[in-house]
């Protein structure tokens, strides 16, 4: 039996069919869809109150996932809408949520920010008195326990007034003037015949200012001997500042000679230190010159000759003993501490005048600690250090 075929109802009604199946079908959708929504909105308003941003997020994913599941590929455009529906939704959810996050850090800054403002006013404003009054140590916050720092008060510091020993404070002044201030030899007290003989075959008539100040404070304070000043007291230290070209040289030659050239036995009992050869040269030369036609010795140790050949020119040894060969020692400091520590032919035993000339430039040459060296060098390095510095310091 054949089976009764559908009557043509022509290509337009074919179409309306599946037009009205598909507005079926998209009306129950949306009616699932207001369900779900229904559902979902009912079932997540107590939790998220007390959810995360991120909780709420994973939760919608859960649910789209899961309602994908029973929704069929057709539906998915459907499907989009409802997830920016949702997803708008929880936007506005979380947005409130991250409000009232942030409403209560600011409530937390602003307790913390009030306690260090106000931390024991009572949320008052400290004067400025009260501030210079308040304790060193920092408090403790009366509301976090945490001590507060930075709330030191401010002291008056107490002025440092600078005291100066006397003989910085007030010292002797020389005229600057050398010209104006020339002072003629025979004027100049205490100086000897040999001395005065010496200059004038250098064409010196006039003492500088300088030399006519402290050449005679020096002869006078050697004129009792060498270990004894005025009044039975050690003779004075001496310290010189002047220009270059001066003639500090001089300033410290001639006295040195004329304290020493009585002297009977040959010791060392003159040193003078200077910063470089040059200079070493320079002034053993002005020494050798007025200690000419006298008994005294000049030895230079600077380095221009091998230290065997400076120890030689020191000391010799006769007879078992050994005998010094120079009454004035002139010295770099990097000989000077050679000599003492790599032999003995330097002894400095009799020693009675230091010079350091060039002052400033030796405190640079302070590092080889030559001066140390030279206090342990001498016999009275066990007596305190002002005693070693008898001697005139230029
Ligand atoms: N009374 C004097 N009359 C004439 N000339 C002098 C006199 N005293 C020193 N001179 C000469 O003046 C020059 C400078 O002297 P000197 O080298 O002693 O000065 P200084 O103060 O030691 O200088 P610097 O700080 O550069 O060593 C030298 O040539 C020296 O011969």
């Amino acid at each position: 039996m054949a089976l009764p075929s559908p009557p043509y109802l022509g290509e337009e009604d074919g179409n309306d069919n599946k037009d009205s199946r598909s507005q079926t079908l998209l009306a129950k959708l949306k009616e699932k869809a207001k369900e779900r929504q229904k559902h979902c909105g009912s079932e997540s308003t107590p939790s998220e109150e007390n959810t995360t941003p991120i909780d709420l997020k994973k939760k919608r994913k859960m649910q789209v996932v899961g309602s994908s599941d029973n929704v069929k590929e057709s539906d998915q455009d459907e499907d989009v809408i409802q997830k920016k529906k949702k997803k708008s939704a929880v936007r506005q959810q979380t947005g409130e949520l991250n409000f009232c996050l942030h409403a209560e850090k600011l409530q937390a800054l602003k307790i913390v920010v009030s306690d260090i403002q106000t931390p024991a006013t009572g949320g008052k404003d400290m004067s400025k008195d009260q501030v210079k009054d308040s304790p060193q140590t920092p408090e403790k916050s009366a509301a976090t326990g945490f001590p507060v720092l930075g709330r030191f008060s401010k002291k008056n510091i107490l002025k440092v007034n600078r005291v100066l020993p006397q003989w910085l404070a007030k010292p002797d002044l020389i005229h600057q003037n050398i010209k104006d201030n020339l002072h003629p030899l025979s004027e100049v007290p205490l100086l000897c015949a040999h001395l005065l003989k010496k200059l004038q075959s250098n064409h010196i008539q006039h003492l500088f200012p300088v030399q006519a100040e402290v050449i005679p404070a020096i002869l006078e304070s050697s004129h009792h001997g060498l270990l004894m000043g005025p009044g039975g007291h050690r003779p004075r230290d001496i310290c010189v500042s002047a220009p270059t070209g001066s003639g500090k040289t001089l300033t410290f030659v001639l006295p040195v000679i004329q304290a020493l050239m009585q002297r009977v036995v040959c010791e060392v009992r003159a040193l003078a230190v200077l910063p470089t050869k040059e200079l070493a040269q320079q002034v053993w030369k002005v020494f050798s010159t007025y200690a000419d036609g006298t008994q005294l010795k000049v030895v230079m140790v600077a380095g221009h000759k091998s230290l065997a050949a400076e120890e030689a020119s020191l000391s010799e040894v006769r007879g078992g003993q050994r005998r010094s060969l120079a009454d004035i020692v002139v010295a770099t400091p990097g000989r000077l501490v050679d000599h003492i520590n790599k032999n003995s032919s330097l002894c400095l035993e009799h020693l009675r005048f230091l010079i350091i000339d060039e002052a400033d430039r030796m405190i640079d040459s302070m590092h080889q600690s030559w001066l140390s060296q030279l206090v342990k060098a001498h016999p009275k390095s066990k007596t305190p250090l002002r005693q070693m510095f008898n001697e005139k310091m230029f």
